[in-house]
């Protein structure tokens, strides 16, 4: 599939709150990797960890999947037929086109792609979790509890990634460092206003955390091990070992 180009705020338009519709799916790829940075090196990071962590006949959950990036680099690199893959997001036009994608490739490892809210998915035997750059988009006060299940839902030995947006402590470094997200932006081809216009949508939709709260949710649901395995600029992915 050609890869579109996003220009969703390329025009001068009343701000709404930014959503994973139809018009999002047709420019994802693309928006994705111009605006988050260091995005394919942490696709290909969590294949690379799945390779480590992926224990015999369990399952790994791919949560807020999008289009399946992760899922399908996991696949693409851990043959094995004795374990799936569960990939889930709310967005139907997400759901869709992910299904498509997917089952356009042959690999050992099946995947079962669902539409469903993660706050209400049952999850067991799980040897890997993956959050990347979706748990930002909960609202504050249910994050604490999903990495409660996701710890529950771990095997021993099992791994949660979570890969976020994240707030630094210190509020001028934070500004500078927001500054250089907008300028790898820039660099990328978006206009000022393109990026004015998506940080106003994503206003209230997107609400990053320090890592140090972060760190806390992990501690709170009983992680003794985690770290950060990669960050650039304001981005981050972390991981917990259960
Ligand atoms: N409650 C929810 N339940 C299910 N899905 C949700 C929920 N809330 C948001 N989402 C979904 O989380 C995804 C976040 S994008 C993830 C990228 C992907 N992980 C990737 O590796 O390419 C990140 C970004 O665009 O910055 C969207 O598809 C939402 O529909
Ligand atoms: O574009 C941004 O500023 C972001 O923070 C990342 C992003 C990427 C894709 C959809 C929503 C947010």
């Amino acid at each position: 599939m050609t890869e579109r180009k996003d220009t969703i705020f390329a025009e001068p338009q009343d701000i709404k709150k930014f959503e994973f519709d139809q018009k999002v799916v047709e420019v994802f790829p693309d928006m994705i990797k111009r605006s988050v940075p260091g995005y394919t090196t942490i696709i290909q990071g969590i294949a690379e960890i799945a390779q480590r962590f992926v224990q015999p006949n369990s399952t790994i959950y791919d949560l807020g999947c999008s289009l399946g990036a992760a899922s399908l680099a996991i696949r693409q690199t851990v043959d094995r037929s004795d374990c799936k893959i569960i990939a889930i997001d709310n967005s139907p036009a997400m759901i869709e086109r992910c299904q498509m994608i997917q089952s356009s490739y042959n690999f050992a490892m099946p995947i079962e792609v669902m539409e469903a809210d993660i706050n209400e998915l049952e999850m067991s035997s799980a040897s890997m979790v993956i959050l990347n750059f979706t748990l930002q988009f909960l609202p504050r006060g249910h994050r604490q509890e999903l990495v409660d299940r996701i710890y529950d839902a771990l095997l021993p030995g099992g791994c949660l990634v979570l890969s976020e947006k994240i707030t630094l402590q210190h509020k001028a470094l934070d500004e500078h460092i927001i500054d250089l997200h907008h300028d790898f932006k820039k660099q990328n081809g978006y206009s000022d206003m393109e990026i004015a216009q998506k940080r106003a949508a994503l206003e209230n939709v997107l609400l990053p955390d320090t890592r140090e709260k972060h760190y806390k949710r992990f501690a709170n649901a009983g992680f003794s091990e985690y770290d950060s395995w990669f960050q650039q600029y304001n981005f981050a992915s972390f991981i917990a070992v259960k």
